[in-house]
């Protein structure tokens, strides 16, 4: 079915969501004053940032390159007033062999600042060029490093996730920052220089130039400002096409999405979002177009009224030619200087933009840090527990855990059973500090979680959550993520046998070497069940003081799910055991369990008196065996 029928057909997806706009922690002033004064009050402090990040990256390369500036910038100045120097001779009297041999030693010169201030560029790009991978390298990574270290409530904050794309394109950004500030400041440097000559020269001629080229400056900021505020506008579009764009093309959806006929859905969806950007990128381009066509006018003028002055000066008499020579080269080498000083401002302040959101978002998630006190656990863990505990989800008006108490102890196996929504991963996210609780209480051998270095806390956790990851890794390094580097296999097999995978695993191609990423090259695939043992052997493998499983077994077969629990019943005994199931018969092997709904523990006792208790419980159950 093309899409043009699906959009007669079908009713059209729900339009792409509103704008944004964004208060607290995470907004941004899109256009915070995007101005000229702005730009130059901007410039030196991000120049400095960028030289202090590469300085840190690579020391010496810094170094080649301000030696490369200087070399610049004296090759400029010598190569002008050598050309001064050899336009006497050259357009004195003479044959021309006699003028060209009077201008060789200046001409000799020139060619050499030439090819000094060409050998600088060949190294001023080397250098750039080991600068720039290590520096893109550290920022990426500081920023995946800082997402993956904040609460992780943070993630259900409103505007986390934008602020997080805004952020992706300051690294990007980083591609280009250390060649746009070198660009600038060697633009400087010639400008500087050739600015100077042709004051020598005549001093009417700076002012003229300045006004000729300004034009540009002020045009070059003001298109910046329209393709900043273009992609702050873009920024909650483009995150959901690219989440979209995910979810549609990866290969663990294709069945899903093919099956169940979601393409034509998907591509209209997408392309509406892509639209979406496109109509606000396009209706910035008339902007653009008029910014440009006015500065280049205005520069135009400018310029002509330049090379009037100048023919005006050599006609009337008061420069000779000779200086009047030197002073056209020096005036293209000034504007051309004074263009790229202007084009790499631009670059860098708009990089500044960028990079500005990057580092904002950097801040605001090193402020959502866990900073929890100084506290330390007495190991090992043999009590856990929760005093009239309340959370509630930011953005939601009703909590999803609401004045739960509860004590756990060491030996012991809690079901915890309850309704879709009814709070019970929130519990579980409560009980490893994951979350902390709004009102209440979480203690763990009476020390109250808030208290205490989360990954502290963490150590002692393995958790089997409902949606798990699938590492695109070995099967080996599926089973020990998370914990030290082990040479020896055995204990990997051992948390491999608790989960019934031997079979599987030695029927691979490599066993434990198998890389689990059917999409990589020499990759493969598990089931879905046996992805899940997977992720049961890696909680398992980490023999933790508390153990989490939340529908460990949703997807097994009898014969899995009955070993996974004879393995929980025979280490119950070291550790706290939590299982979260809707499946009723298997809360038989827990020592308690309790029955949540709205946030509360509504019933609790042992699996027989809840089973004829005649409450939500044995309902419940009863409704599981009525088939
Ligand atoms: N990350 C989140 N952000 C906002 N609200 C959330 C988030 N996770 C859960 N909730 C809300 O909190 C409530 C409890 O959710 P929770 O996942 O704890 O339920 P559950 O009992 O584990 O459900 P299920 O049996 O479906 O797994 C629900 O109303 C849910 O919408």
């Amino acid at each position: 079915m093309t899409s043009t029928r699906m959009n007669e057909q079908q009713t059209p997806p729900p339009p792409p969501p509103a704008e944004i706009t964004y208060s607290g922690q995470y907004a941004i002033n899109p256009l915070a004053e995007v101005s000229f004064r702005r730009m130059c009050a901007q410039i030196p402090a991000v120049l400095g940032r960028i030289a202090r990040l590469s300085w840190r990256t690579d020391p010496r390369a810094v170094r080649l390159l301000v030696g490369c500036q200087l070399i610049t910038g004296a090759s400029a100045a010598v190569l002008l007033t050598a050309t001064a120097r050899a336009m006497g001779p050259v357009l004195g009297a003479g044959s021309a062999a006699e003028r060209l041999r009077g201008a060789l030693p200046a001409l000799l010169v020139v060619a050499l600042a030439a090819a000094l201030a060409r050998t600088a560029g060949a190294v001023t790009a080397y250098a750039e060029r080991r600068i720039t991978p290590r520096l893109t390298t550290e920022t990426d990574s500081a920023l995946v490093e800082a997402v993956c270290r904040v609460e992780a409530v943070a993630y259900a904050e409103d505007g986390f996730a934008d602020r997080r794309e805004a952020a992706e394109m300051g690294v990007m950004r980083t591609h280009v920052m250390v060649t746009d500030a070198q660009r600038f400041v060697s633009a400087v440097i010639r400008m500087v220089t050739a600015g100077g000559v042709l004051s020598v020269l005549n001093p009417l001629m700076l002012p003229l130039l300045l006004l000729a080229v300004l034009p540009a400056g002020v045009g070059a900021v003001l298109s910046a400002r329209v393709d900043y505020e273009i992609h702050y506008g873009n920024i909650a579009d483009r995150n959901v096409r690219g989440m979209m764009r995910w979810w549609a093309t990866e290969s663990k959806y294709s069945d899903e999405v093919r099956a169940n006929s979601m393409t034509d859905y998907l591509v209209y969806w997408y392309k509406t979002l892509s639209d979406r950007c496109d109509r606000r990128t396009l209706s910035a381009a008339p902007r653009t177009l008029r910014i440009a066509l006015l500065s280049a006018l205005a520069g135009g003028v400018f310029l002509l009224l330049t090379w009037g002055a100048l023919a005006w000066l050599a006609v009337s008499g008061r420069i000779d030619l000779a200086i009047a020579a030197t002073a056209v080269i020096a005036v293209q080498t000034t504007l051309a200087a004074l263009s790229q000083v202007v084009v790499n401002g631009a670059a860098v302040f708009h990089t500044s933009l960028y990079l500005g959101d990057m580092q904002a978002f950097l801040d605001a998630a090193a402020a959502r840090a866990p900073e929890r006190g100084p506290h330390r656990l007495a190991e090992p863990v043999d009590e856990i527990r929760l005093e009239e505990v309340v959370y509630q989800y930011p953005g939601k008006d009703k909590p999803a855990v609401d004045g739960v108490s509860l004590t756990l102890r060491r030996g012991q196996i809690l079901a915890i059973v309850g309704a879709n929504g009814s709070g019970k991963s929130t519990l579980t996210r409560l009980l490893t500090g994951v979350y902390l609780a709004d009102k209440g209480t979480v203690t763990w051998n009476g020390t109250d979680l808030a208290g205490v270095d989360p990954a502290t806390v963490w150590k002692h956790t393995g958790l089997v959550p409902q949606i798990f990851a699938q590492w695109p890794l070995r099967v080996r390094e599926n089973v020990t993520l998370g914990q030290p580097r082990t040479h020896d296999d055995t204990p990997v097999w051992e948390a491999v046998d608790a989960v019934g995978l031997r079979d599987a695993v030695e029927d691979l191609p490599a066993g434990l070497d198998t890389l689990l990423a059917r999409d990589l090259w020499g990759g493969t695939e598990l089931s879905g069940g046996q992805w899940q043992r997977i992720a049961c052997s890696r909680a398992l493998y980490r023999r933790p003081e508390l153990l989490i499983l939340d529908e460990p077994t949703s997807q097994m077969d009898p014969r899995g799910e009955h070993q996974i629990f004879e393995q929980i019943k025979a280490i119950a005994a070291d550790r706290i055991t939590i299982v979260v199931t809707h499946r009723l018969e298997n809360t038989k092997i827990a020592d308690h369990v309790i029955v949540m709904e709205h946030g509360r523990i509504t019933e609790q006792g042992r699996y027989d008196d809840l089973a004829h208790g005649g409450g939500t419980f044995a309902e419940l159950l009863e409704l599981s065996q009525d088939r």
